[in-house]
């Protein structure tokens, strides 16, 4: 279980002062969930993540994993960030093995684990490519590959679709549920795009506009499971979830508008 208790993170302001960015985050994900957060541009949800990672470290509060308070980098997550992750000098088969060949796992080894994945992901044939030689959709799925191949428990995963077209994009969502369906793994999911985290989690988090952001709602979603995407947007049950959740991020969203708007106006009086 990944568990945020009271977590505050602050940072350091040009001026010698503090930011807060997310404040009294109190959030209990149980193991197996997929958790999506979501909220207004700005509020801290990539924050949260790196917090769970390991890469920033609360100011108050701490990150909990099975109950152990979590100090530095947290090796069990395994992080899929929306920018490219792939790196170019390296074709498919060695960026997906990338994370095996850093854990010290023989070359044959770990090329034959990469393989698997690269076969489950659809990318048979394209071993040997570099990823300036694969199309959005493709690059994406190798970074799947090579985030999953190392088999993490936790996964978090930052925006990770938003720079794919709508039609690539449904189909990787797709493609990420039925790898999650019966893996046991934790997901937590950051997305700008309400109906991305209504069709994939088990629940949504709603932070609120920022600074000093906080959790305004928890939204459990009962829809059933296999998810086929491609019909599930068109459901009554998913519209209905989908208006409540809207109704209260839209009025975060009119907040932090008007506070950037008011910052603004300050700024150039
Ligand atoms: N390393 C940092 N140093 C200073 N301020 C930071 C740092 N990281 C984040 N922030 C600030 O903390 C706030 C939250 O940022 P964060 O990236 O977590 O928000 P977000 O909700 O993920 O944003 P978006 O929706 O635009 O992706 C922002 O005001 C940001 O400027």
């Amino acid at each position: 279980m990944v568990e945020l208790a009271d977590v505050v993170v602050s940072f350091p302001t040009n001026d010698g002062g503090d930011y807060t960015a997310v404040s009294d985050i109190h959030l209990q994900v149980e193991a197996g969930t997929f958790l999506s957060v979501a909220g207004p541009t700005g509020c801290g949800k990539s924050t949260l993540l790196n917090a769970v990672a390991g890469l920033v470290a609360p100011t108050g509060g701490q990150v909990l994993i099975d109950g152990q308070p979590l100090r530095g980098l947290n090796d069990r997550v395994g992080y899929l960030f929306q920018q490219e992750a792939l790196l170019p000098w390296k074709n498919v088969l060695d960026n997906v093995a990338f994370g095996l060949q850093l854990r010290g796992v023989g070359k044959a080894e770990r090329e034959e684990r990469a393989r698997e994945w690269i076969w489950r992901v659809g990318l048979s044939g394209f071993e040997r490519a570099y990823p300036h030689q694969l199309s959005g959709g493709m690059r994406k799925r190798a970074a799947v590959a090579q985030t999953w191949l190392v088999d993490p428990d936790i996964l978090l995963m930052d925006e990770p679709f938003s720079a794919l077209d709508v039609q690539t994009r449904q189909i990787m969502e797709n493609e990420l549920l039925d790898l999650w369906t019966g893996s046991g793994k934790t997901v937590i999911f950051v997305t700008h795009d309400l109906d991305e985290a209504v069709s994939l989690s088990d629940e949504v988090v709603l932070l609120s506009a920022g600074p000093a952001s906080h959790i305004v709602g928890r939204y459990p979603i009962d829809l059933p499971r296999p998810r086929n995407l491609m019909d599930l947007r068109t459901r009554p049950e998913f519209t209905e979830i989908y208006a409540r959740i809207w109704a209260d991020l839209r009025e975060e969203v009119m907040k932090g508008y008007e506070r950037t708007t008011a910052n603004t106006a300050d700024r150039r009086r």
